[in-house]
């Protein structure tokens, strides 16, 4: 696949070995990262004047009362105040980019979907290629999400964007793109995750295109790792192998935009430089990237399937305990060992809207039709599970240890009714036939004891 133009321009201290290669470990650590020597005042947040002429200020995550443990802010020190960017802006229309409340009286959200892989025709940026599945909630009231698909083939030029509705955890399938935002350098790839926090501001850029994947925009509470439990300090998503990149700034004075999100509308400014001008940061409150590969998966040992939300990977709070706003859960390979067990996904009916994506290889619940870039939505009390090929094969299968390889795919679980777009309802390569999967389901029970099937 072609590589796109790059337009990374980014100045950093000569001891950091490279954009994309320099991260700090840790979730939701007190960072403190300078790209020039001695920009980062020490023991103070607002000095007289700021080393190198710099300007601070604050960007502030959490409400400046939030308890301790959620506090979040980071201080920035930067070539310009954020309001020289961002002033005077003007409507612009994104039409495929939806906020919740979103419900169109002509589409009929409940039910079980699944839809093929989004394809589209070259020419679109993060901001263009990006199509909303499902909506839920209100992103004026802060509570619910929105599931997006997006396909990027061109990189962001003089172009800049920032959500001030959500954070945004994107999930690639395909592709590798670079997330040049005014703390620091992301690159990403299938397999890992990234969380771009509310109000920062970034562009996009195709490192190697086409790009797809999956977005979970979150209106609510940010993400946390989950509680673990009698599970204890370790395992399943550790804080360690999240990174946060190291500061990075242009000095660019060029004629650029700046897209916000605002309100579920979008609106535009025009301004005069590169806006990632944060020479030097400290704080909590940042982007940061994760590996799925370092997800260390816990399961049944013995019998029987636990509850998906063993495999949790971040959770947004939605204020009542244990309902989580979203869930980010992964089905990634690991050993299936459960004696005289219905291995996979049992048949299920949730209060929570379940959203999947495949971002790798087959599931074990569908071994076919659900495919990498496909997407599938079980929503709020609608029944699901394992398709007839799969209960059949799992049902007979000799139950020996054995590793489920080549699978990566997750769910973006909400406790709110997920609604369809028109797009995800007309545009998108919906699958006509996809409950048929258990259409032929056979009558198994002849009302006399014993095994059957
Ligand atoms: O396959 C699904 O739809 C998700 C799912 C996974 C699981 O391990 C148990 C139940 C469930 O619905
Ligand atoms: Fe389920």
């Amino acid at each position: 696949m072609k590589a796109s133009a790059k337009t990374s321009q980014f100045i950093q201290a000569p001891s950091i070995p490279g954009p994309h290669e320099g991260y700090m470990p840790g979730f939701g650590n007190d960072f403190e990262t300078e790209a020039l020597p001695g920009a980062l005042p020490q023991g103070m947040n607002s000095p007289q004047k700021c080393n190198y002429g710099l300007y601070g200020e604050q960007l502030s995550g959490t409400a400046f009362t939030a308890p301790g443990h959620q506090n979040e802010r980071t201080w920035c020190y930067r070539i310009r105040p954020s309001v020289k960017h961002t002033h005077r802006f003007k409507r612009v229309d994104l039409p495929y980019w939806k906020s919740a409340p979103l419900v169109d009286p002509d589409v009929i959200s409940l039910g079980q979907y699944r839809w093929d892989p989004v394809l589209q025709a070259g020419g679109t940026t993060w901001l263009t290629g990006m199509r909303t599945m499902t909506t839920a909630g209100d992103v004026n009231t802060q509570v619910g999400m929105a599931a997006h698909v997006y396909v990027v083939t061109d990189s962001m030029v003089d172009a800049y964007f920032y959500s001030a509705d959500s954070e945004l955890l994107v999930v690639p399938q395909q592709g590798r793109m670079r997330f040049c935002t005014e703390l620091g350098i992301i690159d990403l790839a299938p397999q890992e995750v990234a969380i771009l926090p509310r109000g920062l501001v970034y562009r996009v850029e195709v490192l190697e295109g086409p790009c797809r994947g999956f977005v979970c925009e979150n209106y609510g509470q940010k993400f946390v790792l989950p509680e673990r439990g009698p599970i204890g300090a370790n395992c399943m998503a550790n804080r360690r192998d999240f990174k946060t990149p190291v500061a990075a700034f242009e000095d660019r004075e060029v004629s650029s935009t700046v897209t916000v999100k605002w309100g579920g509308q979008f609106h535009v400014t025009q301004i005069g430089q590169s806006p990632l001008d944060v020479v030097a940061w400290h704080g909590n409150y940042a982007p940061v990237k994760y590996d799925l590969n370092t997800y260390c998966p816990v399961g049944s040992v013995l019998f029987d399937h636990p509850d998906p939300s063993i495999f949790t990977v971040l959770t947004a709070p939605s204020g009542v305990p244990g309902t989580a706003n979203i869930d980010f859960v992964l089905f990634r390979d690991r050993w299936m060992v459960a004696e005289d067990t219905f291995r996979p996904p049992w048949y299920h009916k949730n209060v929570m809207s379940e959203l999947m994506g495949n971002i790798h290889g087959q599931y074990d619940a569908k071994p076919k039709g659900f495919v990498p870039g496909g997407m599938s939505l079980h929503n709020m009390m609608l029944p699901h599970g394992p398709d007839r090929m799969a209960f059949e094969g799992a049902s007979n299968a000799d139950l020996k240890p054995h590793k489920l390889k080549d699978t990566m795919s997750f769910m973006f679980e909400t406790r709110f009714p997920q609604h369809l777009t028109p797009f995800a309802a007309t545009e998108a390569p919906l699958q006509d036939d996809y409950i048929d999967c258990w259409g032929d389901m056979p009558k198994l029970f002849d009302g006399t004891p014993g095994v059957k099937g």
